[in-house]
């Protein structure tokens, strides 16, 4: 092999490595990155002494250790290999009557202020779009702790207003779609445009927004194009030809402070869901309790109590210490009473599965949400 051929070979595939790379297609990236090094090498092997060796020495241990960062990439959102990167699977479309989940406002307790916003941002443009000649607004942000209901919300508005729901992940599409993510941004939104302009409201939800702005392995960078792309689909929706759509992004997070202020006015409603307080920890105590009545006795339960017991749980957590309760009861049923009938549920029964649980809100971490809602809610 001439030095030429070996030279000029091997620069071409330096340079579809690089623009591969560039592309985001990173498993190319590497087939050339391998090649160009395979011929580099020959020629230093062959032509040891010449005036460039050095330069291409030095070409091959940065290709080396971009392959490196590349696989190490790959590996660690598992998509090697295959090369189907479509992303059309990872965006769930969710119509309104394959949607597992049926909940609407009547199945959330409390959080009044979240719904009455939520009504007024959302249910009622759609129910009479030709009452807001200005417009409605088309992102809202849902912030605060975890589990405390976001989720819950935002598939409950879609369905009160018999919305298609598109599920978007943004871990999803800032890892496995690696280089391609932000035509899938795109992709979402145009979807979502369509099935509007077929006359159904359509709310593209994104849960932990925030991670649309967060790095994914070295050097990577395709959170700011993601970013881009995703604020001009924001502001595409405002344009003349979309105004009327019925299009709602909402997106929840549990970190709002981690999003810029692009981002953050994007979302015209910013809507703070709170952790319930002892009043709404009651509420919930008797909202679960009461389902266990299919099947068992209640006795005088003290929800006050169990209230009192439970600051700093999340709702989340009282849903889950009444089906570790229930869990236990069954037990108690199936193993000792052998089919007998079984004893009332006490007061006692949930307070012993408080007692072996921690509650998972953060104090401090409060404060920092009301903070941010001084600054940035809007209702
Ligand atoms: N207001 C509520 N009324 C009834 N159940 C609730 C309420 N809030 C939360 N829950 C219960 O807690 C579960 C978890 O809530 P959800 O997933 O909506 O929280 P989240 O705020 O989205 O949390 P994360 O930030 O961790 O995603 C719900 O599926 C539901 O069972």
């Amino acid at each position: 092999m001439s030095l030429q051929y070996l030279i000029e070979k091997g620069t071409e595939y330096a340079h579809k490595a690089v623009a591969a790379d560039k592309k985001g297609d990173y498993e190319t990236a590497i087939k050339y990155y391998k090649a160009a090094i395979d011929l580099f090498l020959k020629y230093l092997k062959l032509y040891p002494d010449s005036s460039m060796s050095e330069f291409y020495r030095g070409l091959i241990i940065k290709y080396k250790s971009r392959i490196k960062v590349l696989e190490k990439h790959i590996e660690k959102i598992g998509i090697g290999g295959d090369g189907n990167r479509s992303g059309a699977e990872d965006i769930e479309i969710l119509t309104p009557n394959i949607r597992a989940n049926r909940k609407t406002f009547k199945d959330i307790v409390d959080l009044e202020k979240v719904k009455r916003a939520l009504k007024r941002a959302v249910i009622y443009p759609v129910k009479d779009p030709k009452l807001y000649p200005l417009g409605w607004p088309k992102g809202i942000l849902l912030f605060g702790p975890p589990g405390c209901g976001k989720t819950l919300v935002a598939y409950a508005l879609a369905n009160e207003i018999n919305a298609t729901l598109i599920n978007v992940s943004p871990a999803t599409i800032m890892s496995k779609w690696l280089g391609e993510a932000e035509k899938n941004v795109a992709k979402v939104f145009r979807k979502a445009r369509e099935i509007a302009g077929k006359g159904s409201p359509v709310i593209i939800f994104i849960d932990e927004v925030d991670g649309l702005l967060q790095e994914y392995g070295e050097e990577v960078g395709g959170e700011k194009r993601v970013r881009n792309q995703f604020l001009m689909e924001m502001d595409g929706l405002k344009e003349k030809e979309n105004n009327k759509l019925l299009v709602f992004v909402v997106g929840t997070t549990n970190k709002p402070w981690k999003l810029d202020i692009g981002f953050i006015r994007r979302f015209e409603k910013r809507i703070y869901v709170p952790p319930p307080d002892k009043r709404v920890r009651k509420q919930l105590f008797k909202f679960y309790i009461e389902q266990l009545k299919e099947a068992y006795e209640i006795g005088e339960i003290d929800y006050g109590e169990l209230a009192e017991l439970t600051e700093g749980y999340s709702s989340a957590d009282i849903y889950s210490i009444v089906k570790e309760t229930q869990s236990n009861l069954a037990e108690e049923f199936l193993e000792k009473h052998n089919g007998e009938k079984i004893r009332p549920i006490t007061t006692e029964d949930f307070i012993e599965v408080i007692k072996s649980r921690k509650p998972s809100i953060d104090k401090n971490l409060l404060q920092a949400y009301k903070v941010w809602e001084e600054k940035h809610g809007t209702y």
